[in-house]
C-alpha cells in the first residue's frame, strides 16, 4: 500500500479492495469537508472514520497511531468521522499509512471501526475548515478611530426616563436603547407602522454613509439598538428574526472587547473575539442559519498569542487565558424588512414557517406534511444526535437475524444509523432510511445503505429473503399509510420470507412491569423533560427552531392545548390538536409528538469551556416527532388486512409491539 510503491507490484485482492475503500473515503472526504488529500507522503495523515463522531476517544485513537511514531498533533474536530494526525517525521507517517490502512479497531460502544489513511499537506484546523468563521461572517477591525468611539458613547444618554421616544430598557442582563424602530422582546419582532420619530441618530449618519462609501456595509440601515452589557452581563443564544430585518445585520463594538458565540444548529460552537472599536458583518448563514450570542460571564477565555485581534478563540489548550471583561456598548444596526423573508433556510425561517400542522391528519396530504415537518425534517436535524444514543440493539432483533440463513438478502427498512446493518455478517444486508443525514451516518460506518420513502422502496418485488422494520410504522400518520408501509415490506418479500416489524406501544407498563423507557424517568439534569402537555402551539412552533427564540427571556406559555384521548379504543377527533408528551411518563394518546432534546456536540466532544461558569450551557433546542403509538392488538390487525401473509409470532418486546410475519 506504499504510496509509493504501488505500480511495483500486483496488488492481492485484499489489497485492492482495501486501497478501493482508501480511495472511497478520500471521494468522500473532499466531497463533504472539503478537505483535499494528496497522493504523495507528508507528515499528516487524515484518518477517516476515526473520529469523534464514530465514537473513537482520544486516547484509544492515540494507542493505535503511537505504534507507528511519535504523534506530534492529534486534531479532533467534534462531530466528525475523521481526525487529522501529524508525526514527526514524514518516515512515521508512510510507516502509519502502510501499516493503519484498513485497521479494525473498536471504538467505545464495542463496535468495529476500519480506518482508511491518506496524505494531507498539513494537519490544521485551517486546512480542515474548522477555523473558519461562520460563512457570511466578517469582522472589519479598527472600523472607527478611538475620537469617533468616544463620541458615540458620549452620545448615549442613559438617564433618559422610559417615556422617552427612544425606548430604553434594562433588560435581566444588559440594558437596550432602540432607534428608527423600537424591537419588541415579546414577539422578537418591531411594529413596522410605527417607526420612530427621530429616525437614526445624526451622529451615526456620517459614519454610516463612510462605512456604504467603502463597501463595508451594503445598504443603509434604518434601525439602531444599542446594547450596554457590564461586565457579567450578556445576551441568550439567538437568530434576529427573520421577517423583522434584512440579510445584514452590523455590530459596531466600543468601549471593550467581548466574546461572542456563534452556534450552528447542528451543536458547533465558534466562539469569536469582537475587539471594541471592530464591526460585526453578519450576512447570509451566519446571519440567518447560525444563533449569535454572549455568555453572561465577566472573564473571557481568549487565546494569549493573539492579544485582542478578531477571530475565533479555538479549543487550544496551551495557548488559552482569561481576558477581564470591561463595560462594552453595541450598536447593532440593522435594515428592517418590509415583505417575508425568501431566504433558502426554512427551517428557522419564521416568514417561511407552515401553519402548525401539529394537528390529527385531516386527509392524506395533511399527514404527509405532518410526518415531513415532524418525522423527516426532524430526524434530519437530529441525526447525529439521534444516533449517539442508539447504539445497543435489541437482543430479540438480533435473535431473528442471527437465525436467518447464511448469505439471505435482508432489507432493514428505515435502518436509522445502522445498527443492525452489521449484526450478522453472514447476511447481504441492505439498509434505508428517509434520512440523508442518518444513511451518510451508515455510510461512514461502511455499510450499505440509501435514501428512500418507506412507501415506495426502489428494491424489486419477491427480492429479500427478509425485512426489518424497526420503530418506522409508528411515523405514520394514518392508519391507511400504517398498511401502505406494512404491504410495500411485503412485497419485498419473496414467498417463504420473513418480516419483523416493531412499532411504539400505548402501553408502556404491561403484565405490572414498567418498560425500560418508564424506568428511566431519572429526573437527573439532562435527562428531565420540562415540556408537558400544556405547551401551546406557537410555543412549539418556537421550540421546534433551534434557539431563534427569545432575546430576553420573558415568554408566557398560554395553555390553548387541552386535548384529552380516551384511550385505545377511542377514536381521535378530526382538528385536535396533538398532545406533546411528557417524556419518560405513559402515553394519554395514541397520537402525540414526543419533544427531542438535541444536546449540542452530543457525546465526549462538548467544546470545553475551561473558565466559564457552570452551568452556564444553553439547554439546546427541543425537536418534536410525531408518533402513533399502537395498542395491544392493533399491528397484528393491520398485518392481518394485508393478503399474502401469515402471522408467525407476535410479541410483547420493552415497550413495543412486534410481529413476525410469512409472505405464503
Ligand atoms: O451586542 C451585540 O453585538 C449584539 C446584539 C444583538 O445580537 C441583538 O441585539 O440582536
Ligand atoms: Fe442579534
Ligand atoms: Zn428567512
Amino acid at each position: 500500500m506504499d504510496s509509493n510503491h504501488q505500480s511495483n507490484y500486483k496488488l492481492s485482492k485484499t489489497e485492492k479492495k482495501l486501497l478501493r475503500k482508501q480511495i472511497k473515503a478520500r471521494h468522500t472526504l473532499l466531497r463533504h469537508e472539503g478537505i483535499e488529500t494528496v497522493s504523495y507522503a507528508t507528515q499528516s495523515l487524515i484518518v477517516a472514520n476515526g473520529g469523534l463522531g464514530n465514537q473513537v476517544s482520544r486516547n484509544q485513537l492515540l494507542l493505535v497511531l503511537e505504534e507507528c511514531g511519535l504523534v506530534d498533533a492529534l486534531l479532533m474536530p467534534p462531530n466528525k468521522p475523521y481526525s487529522c494526525v501529524r508525526y514527526t517525521t514524514v518516515e512515521e507517517s508512510k510507516k502509519a499509512y502502510d501499516t493503519l490502512n484498513g485497521r479494525e479497531i473498536v471504538d467505545d460502544l464495542g463496535q468495529k471501526i476500519i480506518l482508511y489513511l491518506n496524505f494531507v499537506e498539513k494537519a490544521q484546523w485551517k486546512e480542515l475548515g474548522l477555523q473558519a468563521l461562520p460563512p457570511g461572517l466578517k469582522v472589519i477591525e479598527e472600523i472607527i478611530s478611538s475620537e469617533d468611539e468616544k463620541m458615540l458613547l458620549e452620545s448615549v444618554n442613559w438617564t433618559e426616563d422610559t417615556d422617552n421616544q427612544n425606548f430604553q430598557k434594562s433588560l435581566k442582563h444588559r440594558r437596550v436603547k432602540h432607534f428608527g424602530y423600537e424591537f419588541h422582546y415579546d414577539n422578537n419582532n418591531v411594529d413596522k407602522d410605527k417607526p420612530l420619530p427621530g429616525g437614526l441618530p445624526d451622529i451615526c449618519e456620517s459614519i454610516l454613509e463612510k462605512w456604504l462609501k467603502a463597501g463595508f456595509i451594503k445598504h443603509k440601515p434604518d434601525q439602531l439598538t444599542i446594547n450596554q452589557y457590564e461586565p457579567g452581563h450578556g445576551i441568550p443564544a439567538h437568530i434576529d428574526t427573520h421577517s423583522a430585518f434584512e440579510d445584514e445585520i452590523v455590530s459596531l463594538s466600543l468601549g471593550s472587547e467581548i466574546v461572542m458565540d456563534f452556534k450552528h444548529p447542528d451543536g458547533m460552537t465558534v466562539p469569536v473575539m469582537l475587539p471594541r472599536r471592530s464591526l460585526l458583518v453578519m450576512t447570509g448563514e451566519s446571519r440567518y442559519l447560525w444563533t449569535h450570542g454572549i455568555t453572561p460571564r465577566k472573564f473571557d477565555t481568549v487565546q494569549a498569542s493573539k492579544g485582542h485581534k478578531s477571530g475565533i478563540i479555538t479549543s487550544d489548550v496551551e495557548d488559552l487565558t482569561l481576558n477581564k471583561r470591561g463595560i462594552r456598548t453595541s450598536f447593532t444596526f440593522r435594515k428592517v424588512r418590509q415583505t417575508p423573508c425568501n431566504c433558502s433556510y426554512p427551517l428557522v425561517c419564521d416568514s417561511q414557517m407552515k401553519e402548525a400542522p401539529a394537528s390529527f391528519p385531516e386527509s392524506d396530504k395533511q399527514a404527509l406534511q405532518l410526518e415531513q415537518d415532524y418525522v423527516h425534517r426532524v430526524y434530519e436535524e437530529i441525526a447525529r444526535h439521534f444516533s449517539s444514543t442508539r447504539h445497543t440493539p435489541w437482543p430479540h432483533i438480533v435473535e431473528f437475524l442471527k437465525a436467518l440463513p447464511s448469505g439471505s438478502l435482508v432489507a432493514d427498512i428505515g435502518c436509522g444509523n445502522g445498527k443492525y446493518l452489521g449484526i450478522n455478517k453472514e447476511l447481504y444486508m441492505i439498509g434505508c432510511d428517509h434520512s440523508q443525514n442518518l444513511v451518510d451516518i451508515c455510510r461512514e460506518r461502511q455499510y450499505e445503505a440509501f435514501v428512500c420513502d418507506a412507501l415506495a422502496v426502489p428494491i424489486r418485488s419477491g427480492s429479500c429473503d427478509a425485512c426489518i422494520s424497526i420503530a418506522v410504522i409508528h411515523h405514520f400518520a394514518t392508519a391507511e399509510r400504517r398498511v401502505a408501509a406494512l404491504q410495500e415490506l411485503v412485497r419485498l418479500l419473496r414467498p417463504g420470507g420473513k418480516a419483523l416489524i416493531y412499532v411504539w406501544a400505548m402501553e408502556q407498563e404491561y403484565n405490572k412491569k414498567k418498560s425500560k423507557y418508564l424506568r428511566e424517568n431519572r429526573t437527573s439534569q439532562g435527562l428531565k423533560e420540562e415540556i408537558s402537555n400544556d405547551t401551546s402551539v406557537q410555543e412549539l412552533l418556537v421550540k421546534q427552531l433551534p434557539n431563534v427564540g427569545n432575546q430576553d427571556s420573558a415568554h408566557s406559555v398560554s395553555s390553548i392545548n387541552d386535548f384529552q384521548d380516551g384511550g385505545c379504543n377511542s377514536r381521535n377527533v378530526a382538528n385536535s390538536k396533538l398532545p406533546i408528551h411528557t417524556n419518560r411518563t405513559s402515553f394519554h394518546s395514541q397520537d402525540l409528538l414526543v419533544p427531542w432534546h438535541l444536546k449540542e456536540n452530543p457525546g465526549k466532544d462538548k467544546r470545553v469551556e475551561p473558565f466559564g461558569p457552570l452551568g452556564s450551557r444553553d439547554p439546546g433546542p427541543v425537536f418534536h416527532r410525531y408518533y402513533h403509538v399502537f395498542c395491544e392488538g392493533e399491528l397484528e390487525a393491520a398485518c392481518q388486512t394485508l393478503s399474502n401473509i401469515s402471522i408467525l409470532q407476535s410479541y410483547y418486546d420493552q415497550g413495543n409491539w412486534c410481529v413476525i410475519l410469512q409472505k405464503v
